[in-house]
């Protein structure tokens, strides 16, 4: 399985450590198409555009971190839902941000999931979205 990870980058950095660590979980079950965004050497000035290519390659499934607000992520996942992508969208309510409501909402969409998290679950919500896939 190739599964499509996004992240913040520009929109900030912080949270790369979690990245790092759901990219790292999420190899078990498939090829992370891109690991880079985990990336602790990519700064909040890296990477070149080149989103099309990134799309040519996104499959069936979709991940993102959504904690750190990042206009590239919510556009990624706009795009993914066009493209009747599944989608698996993980939150930490610990940081004290409250996620858009664009994203909140967008559960009622068909194959659009929300997952409240913390840390210490990332191993176990992917294992839970990833069976009730099969
Ligand atoms: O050039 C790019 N190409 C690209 O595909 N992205 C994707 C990867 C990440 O999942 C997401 C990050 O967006 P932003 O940089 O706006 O925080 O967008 C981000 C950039 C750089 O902003």
């Amino acid at each position: 399985m190739k599964v499509y990870f996004c992240g913040s980058i520009r929109g900030g950095r912080d949270d790369v450590h979690v990245y790092r660590r759901i990219v790292h979980a999420l190899q078990s079950y498939g090829t992370v198409l891109t690991e880079h965004v985990s990336s602790a050497e990519l700064s909040d000035r890296g990477q070149r555009s080149h989103t099309e290519n990134s799309y040519a390659h996104m499959n069936k499934v979709v991940v993102a971190e959504v904690t750190q607000p990042s206009l590239g992520v919510g556009y990624e996942l706009g795009r993914a839902v066009d493209m009747k992508k599944k989608i698996f969208c993980l939150f930490r309510p610990s940081s004290g941000r409250i996620l858009s409501a664009m994203i909140r909402g967008a559960t009622d969409v068909e194959n659009f999931v929300v997952r409240d998290y913390s840390k210490d679950e990332v191993e176990k919500v992917l294992e839970q979205f990833f069976k009730s896939r099969d």
